[in-house]
């Protein structure tokens, strides 16, 4: 593959025949200007108004897509059903506490933002996503999943590769992602990676409760497919759908710019949810768009 197949968003978010091709063959979908930027500027004023709200003096918990640490924390456990605040590695001093502006610090807040926050609500809602979701096939869609990503200028760290089925896992499996970018993203401040057709492959591991604890397990050793990766670079305002079992990753930001991205997943209701998922909202029932 040279470049990336994109598309000019359908204003209701339906997809035509060359859209589903393109997803149906590479597993993912860059739909440029998806949202206006008036919804991107709403969700970045408030991910800013949720910040200044977080008091850091709470001991940080440090995300790290690569080392998975903060599966020991219950603030991370519980986060599935709760508005959560974790910092990058590189913010946090040897005495554990924050070592640059708790504005600088984060690497995301999640996991219910789209469920707990009415602005969030609003802009996951919208038409566009409902109809993205039903031309997907997904007919009985659950929102289950929203991060708000900073990928901060100079420490943002890398995602390595995944398949998000790993994380959100049903039988079958039906997770899906929207990727929104809400600042242009490219190959310097830490863009999307996808696989092409890496889809089609096995599950090759689970981020589950194994004996009480999170455990990374591989259920597949399969490696990943030898085509070789594609940079996925958007403009602010584009979505890249992802399937669930796409390889995909990102770079760490060694950019002097921010890459902030909202990123929501979506389950059918028609498949069984896993209850040894690290994701559990027991007291938080799962919606749909309405
Ligand atoms: O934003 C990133 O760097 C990675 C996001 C991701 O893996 C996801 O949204 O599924
Ligand atoms: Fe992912």
């Amino acid at each position: 593959m040279t470049a990336p197949a994109r598309f000019a968003a359908p204003a209701d978010g339906r997809l035509d025949a060359a859209m589903r091709a393109a997803y149906a063959r590479d597993g993912f979908l860059i739909l440029e200007g998806f949202v206006p930027p008036a919804d991107c500027d709403a969700l970045q004023a408030r991910a800013a108004e949720l910040v200044d709200a977080f008091d850091p003096a709470e001991t940080p918990t440090v995300f790290s897509a690569t080392t998975q640490e903060h599966a020991r924390d219950a603030y991370f456990r519980e986060s599935g059903g709760a508005i959560r605040f974790f910092c990058e590695a590189g913010a946090v001093d040897p005495d554990g506490r924050l070592a640059v502006p708790k504005a600088l610090a984060l690497n995301k807040i999640g996991h219910a933002l789209h469920d707990l926050d009415p602005v969030f609500d609003r802009i996951s809602r919208s038409e566009r996503f409902a109809g993205l979701a039903a031309a997907l096939d997904l007919a009985a869609p659950l929102l289950l999943q929203s991060m708000y990503i900073f990928k901060q200028p100079h420490i943002g760290g890398e995602v390595d590769w995944h398949q998000d089925a790993t994380f959100l896992y049903t039988n079958p499996s039906s997770v899906v992602g929207f990727w929104l970018a809400l600042d242009d993203a490219d190959i310097d401040n830490g863009c999307l990676w996808a696989i092409p057709g890496g889809h089609s492959g096995p599950l090759r591991r689970r981020f589950h409760y194994a004996k009480g604890a999170l455990t990374m397990a591989v259920v597949n050793d399969t490696p990943w497919p030898e085509t070789p990766p594609v940079a996925l670079p958007v403009r602010r305002g584009s979505v890249i759908v992802l399937h669930g079992l796409l390889p995909h990753a990102s770079s760490a930001n060694r950019s002097a710019r921010p890459r902030h991205a909202y990123s929501l997943h979506l389950i059918d209701g028609r498949a069984a949810y896993a209850p040894d998922n690290w994701l559990q909202r027991p007291t938080l029932p799962l919606r749909g768009f309405i």
